[in-house]
C-alpha cells in the first residue's frame, strides 16, 4: 500500500504539491492524470524518494520513502526524460540494472529483447526515441519491481508497442501482485489500462476513482417513442443529460443498466439501446457533477 498524507513540496515559492493525500492499494494499476506542471512527476519523485516532503509524508507499507534503501530497492522510476550511460548498449544497461536491483530476470530481460523488435548489442543513442523508449520499457520490466513509476511511459511508442506494454504491465499486476503507477495529461491512455485513476489538480488529488465503478455507473441511451416524450417523462431516471431531436432522444443516465434499461421499456419505445460511455465522458460528467470543470483541468 502507497500512503501519501498532506504531501507538499515546494521549488521556491512555487508549491509543486500541496496537502496531496492518497491511497494506492498492492497489486493494482493507478493512472494519475492532470495538465502540464499539476505535480506528477513531482509526486513520482517524492514516492521514488528522491526528493524529501517540506510538509506531510508518503510510504510503502508505512516506510517513508526518502533515502530509504530498503524502499528504494523495491521502485523503479522511468521518467519522462530518459536517461543511459553514454555510448552504452542494451546489455551494458542490463549489466547495470541487475546489479542495482535483486528481483532482476536475466531470463525476463532475453525473453523482451526477442518480444521487441530491438537490438540489444547496438549502442542505444543510435536508436530513434521510440526505440529508446522500449529499451527503457524492457530494463524496467526486468528489473521486476513491487512497483514501477512511468512518467508519460507512452509517449513516441507506436500503437502495437503501446498495445504490447499494456498487456505485459496487466500481466505483471495479475501475475507478480506489482503496483504501476502511470502519470499522464492523457486520460484516452488509461483507458482500458488502470483501475483507478486520480485527477491531480492545484497540487492536490481533486478526484478519485475506480474505473469498474464509474464504467458501470454510467450509460448512454438512445430511444425514441411517438408521440415524442419530453424530460420531464423521465423522472424517475437519475439523468445528467438529455437531448430531444423530434421522436430521438439521446440521454446519459447513472444507475444499472437493466434498471435504466426497464424503466425506458416500460415506456414502451420504438426502440431503445445503450451504448458504452467512454472513460473520458464518465470524468466530463462526474467532475462536473461535484462542480469542475474538466475542460479547465486536464485540456
Ligand atoms: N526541479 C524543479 N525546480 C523548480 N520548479 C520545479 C522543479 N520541478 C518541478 N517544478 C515546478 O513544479 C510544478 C509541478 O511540476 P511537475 O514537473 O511535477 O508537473 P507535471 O504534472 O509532471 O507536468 P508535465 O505534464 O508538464 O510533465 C511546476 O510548476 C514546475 O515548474
Amino acid at each position: 500500500m502507497i500512503e501519501a498524507n498532506g504531501l507538499t513540496k515546494y521549488f521556491d515559492d512555487i508549491a509543486a504539491l500541496k496537502g496531496m493525500t492518497t491511497r494506492i492499494p498492492a497489486g493494482s494499476i493507478y493512472g494519475l492524470v492532470g495538465s502540464n506542471g499539476a505535480g506528477k512527476s513531482t509526486f513520482l519523485r517524492l514516492l521514488a524518494g528522491v526528493y524529501r516532503p517540506d510538509e506531510g509524508a508518503i510510504a510503502v507499507d508505512g516506510a517513508e520513502t526518502y533515502e530509504n534503501p530498503a524502499v528504494k530497492d523495491r521502485i523503479f522510476f522511468l521518467a519522462d526524460e530518459l536517461y543511459f550511460f553514454q555510448n552504452a548498449t542494451m546489455d551494458q544497461m542490463a549489466r547495470f540494472y541487475s546489479g542495482l536491483y535483486g528481483s532482476w530476470s536475466q531470463e525476463r530481460y532475453r525473453q523482451m529483447c526477442v518480444t521487441f523488435p530491438i537490438h540489444a548489442e547496438r549502442k542505444i543513442n543510435t536508436f530513434s526515441k521510440g526505440m529508446q523508449r522500449q529499451a527503457a520499457i524492457i530494463l524496467a520490466l526486468s528489473a521486476q519491481p513491487d512497483i514501477l513509476l512511468l512518467d508519460e511511459a507512452f509517449d513516441g511508442l507506436d500503437p502495437v508497442i503501446r498495445g504490447l506494454v499494456r498487456k505485459i504491465l496487466a500481466e505483471d499486476v495479475a501475475q507478480r501482485g506489482a503496483t504501476v503507477i502511470i502519470a499522464s495529461h492523457n486520460l484516452r491512455e488509461l483507458e482500458d489500462l488502470c483501475d483507478q485513476v486520480g485527477v491531480l489538480h492545484g497540487g492536490r488529488i481533486l478526484f478519485q476513482r475506480d474505473i469498474d465503478d464509474l464504467k458501470l455507473g454510467f450509460f448512454k441511451v438512445q430511444c425514441a417513442f411517438r408521440p415524442a416524450k419530453e424530460r420531464e417523462d423521465f423522472a424517475g431516471l437519475d439523468l445528467l443529460q438529455f437531448e430531444s431531436r423530434g421522436s430521438l432522444i439521446n440521454l446519459i443516465a447513472r444507475g444499472a443498466r437493466e434498471e435504466i434499461l426497464g424503466k425506458i421499456e416500460a415506456m414502451g419505445p420504438l426502440f431503445v439501446e445503450t451504448v458504452p460511455l467512454t472513460l473520458e465522458e464518465v470524468f466530463i460528467h462526474e467532475m462536473e457533477a461535484v462542480g469542475y470543470d474538466y475542460s479547465n483541468i486536464l485540456f
